[in-house]
């Protein structure tokens, strides 16, 4: 996250962490979001490479132990069946990770709540993005959890030529602040968004522009949850 601030600690008690085993010891590489006991959302680009992962609910500072952590192990990976990891472009990038046993929920750990199908928010919506990814483009991943205000920014002005143009379709939301941005290691972490004073996930994190995370005119870019509904509910039930 680029710009904005450190969380207050479990604030958003639905981010995960989703660290790979590397040699004797796990790292970071994505957020996600805990929507049920047994499932996390993230993005499909998080997990289209096979590596041994695991779910880390509860964190807030991922380099120590704070005693309000659950280590899970994921058991299966449902990737959007349309995602296709060379055009991020086309959509479709959101996955599915079945942990191996319950989550157990506390003051630290919570479900997350969904949009219904179809829902779209206008333009200016208030919302978060939270994660642990880079602070600044090219710089380093985050010691502990980051928030930044990230208001939508509507499809219709999200797409136009001097936006994002084509590349932006209207299964993703847009969302930006002047300086602040998503940035790599924010990856499948939530869009939080305020509807009738509660937080909802509207969007996965997916992508932001190649030329630098908060580039003018470049929103950072989420899979809309809303479009993907019914996918969700035929995996998760
Ligand atoms: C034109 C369109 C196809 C396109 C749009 C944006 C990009 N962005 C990027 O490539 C930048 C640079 C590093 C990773 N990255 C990204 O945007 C990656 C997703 C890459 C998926 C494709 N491999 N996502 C993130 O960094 C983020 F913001 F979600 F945390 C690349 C291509």
């Amino acid at each position: 996250v680029v710009g904005g601030e450190v969380a207050r600690p479990n604030s958003w008690r639905w981010q995960i962490s989703l660290q790979y085993l590397s040699g004797s010891s796990y790292y970071h590489t994505c957020g996600g979001t805990l929507i049920r006991t047994r499932w996390v959302m993230t993005a499909a680009h998080c997990v289209d490479t096979q590596r041994t992962w695991r779910v880390v609910l509860g964190e807030h500072d991922i380099y120590t132990q704070e005693g309000t952590e659950q280590y899970k192990s994921v058991s299966a990976v449902h990737i959007h069946p349309q995602w296709n990891s060379n055009n991020v472009a086309a959509g479709y990038d959101i996955a599915l990770l079945r942990l191996s046993s319950d989550a157990t929920l506390n003051s630290y750990v919570q479900l997350a709540a969904l949009p219904p199908s179809g829902q779209i928010l206008p333009n200016n919506n208030p919302c978060y993005i939270t994660g642990w990814g880079r602070t600044q483009t090219g710089g380093q991943i985050s010691a502990k959890l980051k928030q930044a205000y990230l208001p939508v920014v509507d499809y219709q002005t999200c797409s136009s030529s001097s936006w994002w143009g084509s590349t932006v379709k209207t299964t993703m939301v847009c969302a930006g602040g002047y300086n602040e941005s998503g940035c790599q290691g924010d990856s499948g972490g939530p869009l939080n968004c305020q509807v009738n004073g509660q937080y909802v996930v509207h969007g996965v994190t997916s992508f932001v522009s190649s030329l630098g995370c908060n580039t003018v005119r470049k929103p950072t870019v989420f899979t809309r949850v809303s479009a993907y509904i019914s996918w969700i509910s035929g995996i998760v039930g």
